[in-house]
């Protein structure tokens, strides 16, 4: 998570002060709906990449969507720490596949 949390980190300054030339700070000034509509889109380029197994461009679009999803977090004033204590909590408990998707997959 390092990486992330240090993208988090620069996201978090261009929220705190403008830089000339920042596309985060381009991102922030536009506001609520582009930062959404940019995370719809980049997850659809993931959809896009993976489906025609080009994994090089889905490495790409994933960074893309990673660097998106940090800008909503700052935006919305989601700590990082939230993300991970909640990805830790999640990674105490396994055999999370639920009754019905079983059914679901063995019909
Ligand atoms: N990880 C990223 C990152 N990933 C993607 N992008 C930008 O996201 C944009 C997405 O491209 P698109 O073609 O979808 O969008 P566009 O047509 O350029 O712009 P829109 O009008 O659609 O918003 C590109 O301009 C990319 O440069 C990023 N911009 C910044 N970062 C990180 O943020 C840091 C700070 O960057 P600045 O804020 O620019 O200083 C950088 O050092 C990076 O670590």
């Amino acid at each position: 998570m390092d990486v992330l949390q240090e993208l988090y980190e620069t996201v978090l300054s261009r929220k705190e002060a403008q830089v000339e030339g920042s596309y985060t700070c381009y991102l922030f000034e536009k506001g609520t709906d582009k930062i959404l509509k940019k995370c719809g889109e980049e997850c659809s380029e993931v959809i896009i990449a993976a489906k025609n197994k080009k994994n090089p461009e889905t490495v790409g679009e994933i960074s893309d969507l990673l660097y998106h999803l940090m800008v909503l977090m700052v935006n919305e004033g989601i700590p990082f720490n939230e993300v991970e204590a909640e990805l830790a909590r999640r990674s105490e408990k396994t055999g999370n596949l639920k009754q019905f998707h079983q059914v679901d997959r063995d019909s």
